[in-house]
């Protein structure tokens, strides 16, 4: 798999044309959400190179990311007239661009795609890194595909009219980055002022979040080993995000990310050694800016079958990323149920459940 092309732009009507004209493609399609349609489109809609796109318009957020959007943007493409040298840009969250990234990688066996994210969340980490797909049968992102973009453009200026809780959901990503890379990075990421948010400092932790990303990616772009270090927090998060949508009540895939981070660094605590200092300023964090997922002891098996299915497992064996501290990763852990369970406990303690 060849490295992907991730641009900080500083001005995305050049870098974005550069891109398109590297494709050379025959027809041009832009993928969005009916937010994003509304929000974000226009802000390229105009640039020349844009003019002959045709627009795909999709359900917005998660309940909208399965088979049958996967097969509205199949059957646009397929009826508008695209072609193998055809080229799909996806313009919004993680939704768009996993779901917009698989639909381009299965078209006709693949054409090619751009990303330009416009959620924190998808620029720190869905955009990148080539992991595509849809929630299938109750699960996350059970079916897919790693195929990257051709080229990921990031422009922070579509973070502006980002709402709170999308905010702190991409948020969530980055502290997974923090305390899967380096104490300055955590330590920053948990010193900044996320009520009134210097955009040029959220700029440049952008650059830096994106950066652990990739750098993991290049070495492992298929989770054969390192790779699993950016499921910190998705054992038990997808399980929580899962469970949330079975029953009707979604919750950000950040905050299922950030209240997993919680589960993770206690077990990180108990089987690692994982500092319980540190363990305690990052559940704070999280404890005031993401408050708690309600669920009782009734929730347990439910959740533990649940992890069941984590794509890391092999032949049935929950498999955790961990850390001995922050930067020390410790993979293909496991935890028996019981020690599961101790987790569950420990993460309604906290939360005053
Ligand atoms: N492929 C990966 O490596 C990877 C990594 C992390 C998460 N994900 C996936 O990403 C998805 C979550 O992505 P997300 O958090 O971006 O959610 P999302 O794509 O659902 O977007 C959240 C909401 O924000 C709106 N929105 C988008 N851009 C906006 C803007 N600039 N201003 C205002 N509103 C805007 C969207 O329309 C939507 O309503 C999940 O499905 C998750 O599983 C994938
Ligand atoms: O890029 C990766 O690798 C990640 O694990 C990033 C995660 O933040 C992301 O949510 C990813 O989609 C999870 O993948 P999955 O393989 O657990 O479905
Ligand atoms: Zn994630």
């Amino acid at each position: 798999m060849s490295k992907q092309e991730v641009i900080l732009c500083k001005e995305l009507e050049s870098s974005l044309t550069q891109a398109i004209e590297k494709c050379s493609p025959d027809r041009l399609f832009v993928l969005t959400d009916e937010h994003t349609h509304r929000l974000c489109l226009p802000q390229i809609k105009d640039i020349p190179v844009m003019r002959q796109a045709q627009e795909i318009v999709i359900g917005a957020e998660d309940v909208n990311k399965t088979l049958e959007t996967l097969a509205q943007v199949w059957q646009a493409l397929s009826q508008q007239g695209a072609t193998r040298h055809s080229l799909l840009i996806n313009l919004g969250g993680g939704m768009v661009t996993d779901l917009g990234g698989f639909a381009a990688a299965t078209f006709k066996r693949g054409i090619a795609y751009i990303n330009i994210p416009t959620t924190l969340l998808a620029m720190v980490d869905a955009s990148v890194g080539g992991k595509t797909g849809i929630n299938f049968n109750g699960l996350k992102n059970e079916i897919g595909a790693f195929a990257p973009a051709n080229c990921v453009l990031l422009d922070t200026e579509f973070l502006r009219s980002l709402d709170a809780h999308n905010f702190f959901s991409g948020y969530a990503e980055m502290l997974k980055h923090g305390l899967i890379s380096t104490p300055q990075h955590l330590d920053e990421l948990l010193a900044f002022d996320t009520e009134q948010p210097d955009y040029v400092l959220l700029k440049n932790m952008v650059g830096r979040s994106v950066q652990v990303k990739e750098d993991i990616v290049e070495q492992d772009p298929k989770e054969h080993g390192i790779r699993k270090a950016l499921n910190l927090g998705h054992t038990i998060g997808h399980a929580f995000e899962s469970l949330a949508l079975a029953e009707s009540r979604p919750v950000l895939h950040g905050y299922a990310v950030a209240w997993g981070l919680v589960c993770e660094l206690y077990l990180s605590h108990l089987q690692a050694g994982f500092p319980q200092d540190r363990m305690r300023q990052v559940i704070q964090f999280i404890k005031e800016n993401y408050g708690p997922f309600p669920f009782t002891c009734k929730h347990y098996d439910h959740l533990y079958e649940l992890m069941l299915h984590d794509k890391k497992n092999t032949a049935g064996v929950i498999n955790f990323t961990l850390l001995k501290d922050v930067g020390e990763i410790s993979l293909n852990q496991t935890a028996d149920k019981d020690t599961i369970f101790e987790t569950f406990d420990f993460f309604r303690e906290c939360m005053g459940l």
